[in-house]
C-alpha cells in the first residue's frame, strides 16, 4: 500500500495528497506534518516504511468540505486520491487514483466558493519586456488574455484578483512576487506560446485565433498553454464549458490602478472589509450571479462608452416600466452559471439539477416581468429561453425532490426507466412479500409471536423467542443466537433475500448510468445554459442599478465629446448613507466643474472639513457613470476619460518596508508618468510625509507639473496655504475651499465647496474638538497667534516648542491656569483632606502662571 502511496505523491510533489483509506482520507509523511500545523489535527505514528516510521494524520471523509475550504483559504492545493478499484475483487490494496486537484484558483465546489466572487486562476508569461496575462473563471467558464508592460501589471492583478497565480518557475515575475498572491510554480516549458496557440483553438473549437482579435498576442498564448494544462490536470479532465474566450488591451478599459480601488474603497475599505464600500452599496443582487456581475463591472469600466449607453437605457426603460416584478421573479432563480460549470465537470449534485429545473420553468413569466424600451433589455430577454429539451428532459428525468448524493439512490424519476423501475418494484414488494410470509410462517409452526425482520448486518431472518423454539419446522436452519430469541432463516426466504439485495444494488447502478446519460445530454446544451446564465446575471445586475437610482435618487449621467467633468449636487454614495444610517445629519451636495479651461481645482479648509470625501465623491461618479450605473448627483455630464489616480492619505504600507513618504513619493510618480489630459487624478495633502518646505516645494512642482505637462483634470487638496498663490500663475487652477463658520471658540463645518481659498485654517479648534487637553490648545492658540503675528513681519526663526508667550496685560486673568483650577472648585463638596491637596496644586499652578 505504502508503494501505491508514493506513486501517487511522486506524481504531486507540491500538492498535499489526501490519500482516502476507508472512511478517511490520509496524509502522510512531511504532507502530514503541514496538516497537523495548518488544521491542528494529530500526528500519529504508525508502522514503517522504508526503515523510517510512517507519521500520518487523517480527517473523516464526511468533514473533507470544511477542511478544503480552510486550505484553500491558505493558498493550499490538495489532491484526492480516491479508492477506484473494486474492494471485494481487490488483490492486495484497492486501485487508487487522484482524482481531482483543488486548488485556490480551480475550484468548482459550490460550497467552497464565495457565493458573491468568482475565483479567478491567472497565468503570467514573461516574453522579454511584455508580459503576457490568461485566465480562467471555471465556474463561469470564460478565459481572459491579455498583455502588459510590467508597470502595469499590478493594475491587472488588482483587478482580476486572482485566487491563484501559474508562473515559470525559472523566471518568476517581480510584479507577482511583490503582490503576496498565492503562487503556483509550473514548469518552463509549459509557458510556449506555439502550444498556447494550438490549445486555444482546440479549448474553443475554431481554426484561428483571429476571429477573437487575439492572434497577435504570442505572450498572452504562453501564458494560455500554461494555463489550459493546469486547469485540465487539475480537474482531471477537458474543460467543456469553456468556449469563450475576452480579449482585453489595457488601452481599452478606465485605468484603476490598485492605489485607485484602495483608496476609493471600490470593493474593501481601507481596513479590508467588505462594507461600507461602493459595491456593498451598490449591490442589493438578488442572485450570486448578478453579485459577480456587478463587482466585474465596477471593476472593468471602459472607456468606450457604447456599453455604459445601453445600460443607463436599461436602467431608464426598469425605471419605468417597473423593477419590482422582475427582481421578485430573480429571487427564485439558482446559480445557472456555476451549475452549467458543474454539469461540464460532471460535478453537479443532484439537488442542483432540481434547482436548474425550477429555474428554467420560471423563465416564461421572468421574461414577462422584463419591460420593453430598452435594446439590451430586449436582448436579454430573449436570452431567457434555454432550450425546452432541457426543460422537459430534466423533468422527466430527475425526480421532484432527489437525495442530496447520487449514491444514496432516488434521483431519478420514477416512470423515466422500464427496468429501473422494475428493480425499484422489486424492493417496493418486498414489504408485503415479508408481511404475507410472517402470517403464513405462523399459521404453518403455531407460533403466535413468529417475526420476519431485516437488518443490515444479518440481512432477513424470522426471529423465535426461546419459549417456542422447539415448535420450529426443520427446514429451519439457524443463523443466530440471542439471549432471549433464536434467529432463522429459509431457503425460501434466502432466495427473497438475494433477489432484493441484488436488486437495491442493480437500481442504484442503474440510477448512476442513467445520471451520466442525462449529464451527456446537458453537456450538449451547455452553450445555451452558459449564455442563460449571463442573461440572467446581467438582469439582476440591472435590476439591482435601477433599484439603487430609485431608492438612492440617482441621476442618469450624459456622455459628450469634450472634456469635462460637470457635476450638479454630487453626493459620496457611501458618506451619504452612513450619514442616514447613523442620523448625524444630512449629506450635503457639491457641485464639481472641470473642462478645457479649468483642469485644477485647489482646494484648502480646515481638516474634517469635507475635502477628501468630495474628491472621492467626484471619482466615485465618474466611474459609476462609466459602468453605466446612474450617479449620485442632480445633473452630471462627462467627457471621455482614460484613467482614475488618487494619491490620497498616508496609509502605511509596513509590510513593504516602505516609508509613509517613500510610499507618496511613488505613488505620486506612477500617476505623474502615466497621467493624461483625458485622466482624472486624486492628490490629497501631498507632501505633508517631509518636513515643511520640501513638502511644500515637492507639493508645488507636482501641482505645477499636472497643470502644465499631463493637463489632467486635477483636484487637489492641500494644507500648504502658499498654494493658493498657484492659480494666480497657472491659468487652468482655481482656487476652492471647504466652509466652515466659527462660533466663540468651537468650529462648525458646513461641508461646502464653495470658490476662492480658504482664509484659514482651524487646525487649532479641530484639536479643541477632538479633545485635546486645554492647556495645550492654549499654548498652540499662543503660537499660532505669534506665528501670524511674525509672518507678517518677516522673521522667519520661531520656536515651536517655547512655553507659551508672554500673554497681555489683563488678560492673564482669564487665562491663568491657577485661577481657571480655582473657578472649578466647589468648597462644600470637598473633604478637608482634598480641600488640603487642592490647596497645594493651587499653590504649583501659580508658579507657572
Ligand atoms: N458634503 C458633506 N456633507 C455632510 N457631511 C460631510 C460632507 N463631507 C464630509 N462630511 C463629514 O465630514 C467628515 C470628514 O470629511 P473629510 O474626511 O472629507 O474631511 P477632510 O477635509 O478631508 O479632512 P482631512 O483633511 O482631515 O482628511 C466625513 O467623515 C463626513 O462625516
Amino acid at each position: 500500500m505504502m508503494a501505491q502511496y508514493l506513486r501517487i505523491k511522486a506524481e504531486f510533489p507540491e500538492t498535499l495528497v489526501f490519500y482516502r483509506m476507508g472512511d478517511f482520507y490520509e496524509v502522510f509523511f512531511d504532507d502530514a506534518r503541514k496538516a497537523n500545523a495548518l488544521l491542528d489535527i494529530t500526528l500519529t505514528v504508525r508502522g514503517q516504511s522504508a526503515g523510517q516510521p510512517v507519521v500520518m494524520a487523517g480527517v473523516p471523509v464526511h468533514s473533507l468540505e470544511s477542511y478544503l475550504a480552510k486550505l484553500i483559504k491558505l493558498g493550499e492545493a490538495v489532491a484526492i486520491a480516491e479508492q477506484v478499484g473494486d474492494v471485494a475483487t481487490a488483490k492486495g490494496p484497492v486501485e487508487r487514483k487522484v482524482v481531482r486537484v483543488v486548488t485556490p484558483g480551480t475550484v468548482t465546489d459550490t460550497e467552497l466558493l464565495a457565493d458573491k466572487q468568482d475565483s479567478i486562476l491567472l497565468a503570467v508569461a514573461t516574453q522579454g519586456k511584455k508580459l503576457g496575462l490568461a485566465w480562467l473563471s471555471l465556474t463561469q467558464g470564460q478565459l481572459g488574455l491579455a498583455e502588459c508592460s510590467e508597470r502595469e501589471l499590478s493594475s491587472w492583478l488588482a483587478r482580476l484578483a486572482p485566487a491563484e497565480v501559474l508562473v515559470d518557475r525559472e523566471r518568476q515575475p517581480a510584479g507577482v512576487l511583490a503582490a503576496r498572491l498565492p503562487i503556483t510554480n509550473r514548469p518552463s516549458w509549459q509557458f510556449d506560446s506555439m502550444l498556447g496557440a494550438r490549445k486555444l483553438c482546440e479549448q474553443l473549437g475554431v481554426a484561428s485565433l483571429a476571429g477573437f482579435n487575439a492572434q497577435e498576442f504570442t505572450a498572452g498564448h504562453a501564458a494560455a498553454a500554461a494555463l489550459l494544462s493546469y486547469a485540465e490536470h487539475t480537474q482531471g479532465r477537458a474543460l467543456a464549458h469553456v468556449k469563450s474566450l475576452q480579449v482585453q488591451r489595457s488601452s481599452e478599459l478606465m485605468d484603476l490602478p490598485p492605489a485607485t480601488q484602495r483608496n476609493l474603497e471600490l470593493t474593501l475599505t481601507l481596513r479590508g472589509e467588505t462594507t461600507p464600500t461602493l459595491l456593498s452599496v451598490l449591490d442589493t443582487c438578488r442572485s450570486g450571479m448578478g453579485s459577480r456581475a456587478l463587482r466585474h463591472w465596477l471593476l472593468h469600466p471602459r472607456r468606450e462608452r457604447g456599453e455604459a449607453l445601453a445600460r443607463h437605457g436599461a436602467i431608464a426603460a426598469l425605471l419605468q416600466g417597473g423593477f419590482e416584478g422582475l427582481r421578485d421573479a430573480l429571487r427564485g432563480v439558482s446559480d445557472v452559471e456555476r451549475i452549467a460549470a458543474r454539469i461540464a465537470l460532471r460535478q453537479v449534485r443532484p439537488r442542483e439539477l432540481t434547482g436548474l429545473r425550477a429555474t428554467l420553468q420560471l423563465l416564461p413569466q421572468l421574461q414577462g416581468t422584463v419591460p420593453a424600451g430598452s435594446a439590451l433589455l430586449d436582448e436579454l430577454a430573449s436570452g431567457l429561453l434555454a432550450s425546452p429539451h432541457i426543460e422537459e428532459l430534466l423533468r422527466r428525468a430527475i425526480a421532484d425532490e432527489p437525495a442530496v448524493l447520487l449514491r444514496d439512490g432516488g434521483v431519478i424519476a420514477p416512470g423515466f426507466d422500464a427496468e429501473l423501475d422494475e428493480l425499484r418494484a422489486i424492493q417496493q414488494n418486498c414489504d408485503s412479500f415479508l408481511l404475507d410470509l410472517e402470517t403464513h410462517e405462523r399459521a404453518r409452526t403455531g407460533i403466535a409471536n413468529l417475526r420476519v425482520q431485516y437488518n443490515k448486518v444479518h440481512g432477513f431472518y424470522i426471529e423465535v423467542t426461546q419459549g417456542q423454539v422447539d415448535k420450529v419446522p426443520l427446514d429451519y436452519q439457524r443463523r443466530q443466537t440471542l439471549k432471549n430469541a433464536e434467529r432463522y432463516i429459509t431457503p425460501e426466504l434466502k432466495a427473497f433475500e438475494d433477489k432484493a439485495l441484488s436488486a437495491q444494488e442493480r437500481a442504484l447502478a442503474r440510477e448512476k448510468l442513467l445520471f451520466d446519460a442525462v449529464l451527456d445530454h446537458l453537456i450538449e446544451e451547455l452553450a445555451a445554459l452558459t449564455q442563460l446564465g449571463r442573461a440572467l446575471a446581467s438582469l439582476d445586475a440591472l435590476a439591482a442599478l435601477a433599484e439603487r437610482a430609485a431608492t438612492l435618487r440617482w441621476c442618469k449621467p450624459e456622455f459628450v465629446g469634450q472634456p469635462c467633468i460637470e457635476i450638479a449636487g454630487g453626493r459620496h454614495p457611501v458618506v451619504e448613507m452612513r450619514l442616514r444610517e447613523t442620523g448625524a445629519g444630512e449629506f450635503m451636495a457639491n457641485d464639481c466643474r472641470l473642462d478645457a479651461r479649468t483642469r485644477m481645482q485647489v482646494i484648502t479648509g480646515p481638516n474634517m472639513g469635507g475635502k477628501s470625501t468630495f474628491m472621492r465623491q467626484v471619482a466615485l461618479i465618474c466611474l459609476l457613470a462609466a459602468i453605466g450605473s446612474y450617479v449620485p448627483a442632480a445633473a452630471c455630464r462627462l467627457g471621455p476619460m482614460d484613467a482614475i489616480h488618487t494619491r490620497i492619505g498616508a496609509a502605511d504600507d509596513l509590510a513593504n518596508a516602505q516609508s509613509t513618504f517613500m510610499l507618496e513619493m511613488t505613488e505620486a510618480a506612477a500617476i505623474l508618468h502615466s497621467a493624461t489630459d483625458q485622466s482624472l487624478v486624486l492628490m490629497d495633502e501631498i507632501g505633508r510625509g517631509t518636513s515643511t518646505f520640501d513638502g511644500l516645494a515637492l507639493a508645488g512642482a507636482i501641482a505645477s507639473h499636472l497643470h502644465d505637462k499631463c493637463r489632467a483634470f486635477t483636484l487637489f487638496a492641500t494644507h500648504y496655504f502658499e498654494l493658493t498663490e498657484f492659480p494666480a500663475k497657472h491659468q487652468q487652477a482655481l482656487n476652492m475651499h471647504v466652509s466652515a463658520v466659527e462660533s466663540g471658540e468651537d468650529i462648525v463645518f458646513l461641508h461646502e465647496i464653495q470658490p476662492g481659498p480658504a482664509s484659514r485654517s482651524y487646525g487649532v479648534q479641530v484639536a479643541r474638538l477632538a479633545g485635546m487637553p486645554a492647556s495645550l490648545v492654549r499654548q498652540a492658540r499662543a503660537t499660532l497667534e505669534a506665528l501670524e503675528a511674525k509672518a507678517g513681519e518677516g522673521e522667519a526663526q520661531i520656536d515651536l516648542f517655547a512655553a507659551p508667550p508672554e500673554p497681555a496685560p489683563g488678560v492673564a486673568a482669564a487665562t491663568s491656569p491657577a485661577l481657571e483650577a480655582l473657578q472649578d472648585l466647589d468648597p462644600d463638596a470637598l473633604s478637608p483632606r482634598e480641600a488640603l491637596e487642592a490647596l497645594y496644586k493651587l499653590k504649583a499652578l501659580s508658579k507657572h502662571a
